[in-house]
């Protein structure tokens, strides 16, 4: 550890953790059959969500035993899929980081696959705005990492409700900040050389990006920031692949009242927020398909501390900023807007005049 500032542990921990995850999902990737288990919110789940998330709640059980744990995904259906379990299983006590004393910082191995199915479930917590609360989502974008698309493996680490330090590890974006953002990224991802990133940020100390392949002996990273943009006319906007997930004529009319000529980028999960807090893309905007569903905060700690940190603002359609101490999803929220934050009102007001015109 080279700095003793405020959570330098803590974004140890979490660098090291989201980067052995990270490891596994590619495994699973490259190495296994992806096959999907239905959960019971139709949603697709896989080996690899499991197995993240059972190598990062070990990592922070190990190093912060009293904090609490708000994890995507839970055991209940590997404990009656014996196949299931034991597959998981072996990828989990076969993935290690290269470098022995970052495993050992890690608290190396999980000891049996019951032991595993225990961690999984230990990310059960209600959430809420007392004490310190991590936030996993182990494959954010499920359906981006089946179809080799963008995935993220994220961490985030709230007190009292506020988000002080994230990770967002993407395995397929591209190493470098100031690639430009190719319009297949969401469906042609890919992990070869050149490729996998690592955001972090800690709240007040800024954000930074450095490759997911990097040891632990190389902290740091590149400080990272918003593209300030003279004109909204040339911004490029990022959104889900889904179109159940955000609506994207919507977005098309916000984006045209905005000047915007560009056509969007499409990819899956908080990579998008990484990838216009370095300046790849200058804008975020995920609007509500379904007025019932409530956005998850494991959707977005991360990605709303980087974004802030590099120079954005994050708010919900109504203006209002991400609020994740009420439990485990944004009940409070609807949406979000994320923008370099001197233009931020300008696209707000652009998201507000379409919605009010859908009304
Ligand atoms: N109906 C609905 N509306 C909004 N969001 C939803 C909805 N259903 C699911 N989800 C969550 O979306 C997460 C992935 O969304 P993304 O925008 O990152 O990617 S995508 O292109 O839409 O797949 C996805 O995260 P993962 O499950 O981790 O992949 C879900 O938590
Ligand atoms: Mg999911
Ligand atoms: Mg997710
Ligand atoms: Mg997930």
């Amino acid at each position: 550890m080279s700095s003793s500032s405020a959570y330098s542990q803590e974004l140890y921990i979490a660098q090291l953790a989201v980067q052995r995850a990270s490891i596994l999902t590619k495994r699973v990737f490259h190495e296994k059959a992806k096959g999907t288990v239905d959960k019971n919110d139709k949603s697709p789940v896989t080996i690899g969500d499991f197995g993240a998330q059972a190598l990062i709640i070990a990592a922070l059980r190990h190093n912060f035993p009293d904090d609490a744990i708000v994890a995507e995904e839970e055991a209940a259906q590997l404990r009656t899929d014996e196949n299931l379990k034991n597959t998981i299983w072996d990828l989990v006590r076969s993935t290690k980081l290269d470098d022995a004393a970052s495993e050992q910082a890690l608290g190396g191995a999980i000891k049996d696959a019951d032991e595993m199915l225990d961690l999984i479930d230990q990310g059960n917590s209600t959430g809420g705005n007392k004490g310190r609360i991590w936030a996993i989502d182990p494959i954010d974008g499920t359906k981006g990492f089946l179809r080799g698309g963008q995935y993220a493996v994220c961490l985030g680490l709230m007190v009292d409700g506020d988000v002080k330090v994230g990770v967002l590890g993407c395995p397929n974006l591209p190493v470098d900040d100031k690639a430009p953002l190719a319009a297949d990224i969401g469906s042609n991802g890919t992990d070869d050389e050149g490729h996998g990133v690592l955001f972090s940020a800690v709240l007040g100390q800024g954000a930074t990006s450095r490759p997911l392949a990097a040891s632990s002996k190389e902290q740091g990273g590149r400080a990272i920031s918003m593209r300030s943009i003279d004109s909204l006319a040339d911004a490029t906007f990022c959104e889900s692949v889904e179109a159940g997930h955000s609506a994207h004529g919507d977005q098309a009319n916000i984006a045209q009242k905005l000047g915007i000529t560009k056509p969007s980028v499409r990819m899956d999960s908080q990579a998008k927020y990484g990838s216009i807090a370095r300046g790849a893309g200058d804008i975020y905007l995920r609007l509500p398909v379904k007025a019932t569903y409530q956005e998850k905060i494991w959707d977005h700690a991360a990605g709303d501390l980087i974004v802030r940190e590099a120079g954005g603002q994050v708010t919900d359609i109504h203006g209002n900023r991400l609020d994740f101490g009420i439990g485990r999803t944004l009940a409070n929220n609807k949406g979000v807007v994320a923008a370099p934050a001197a233009s931020h009102a300008k696209v707000l007001a652009a998201v507000q005049e379409v919605l009010n015109a859908r009304q």
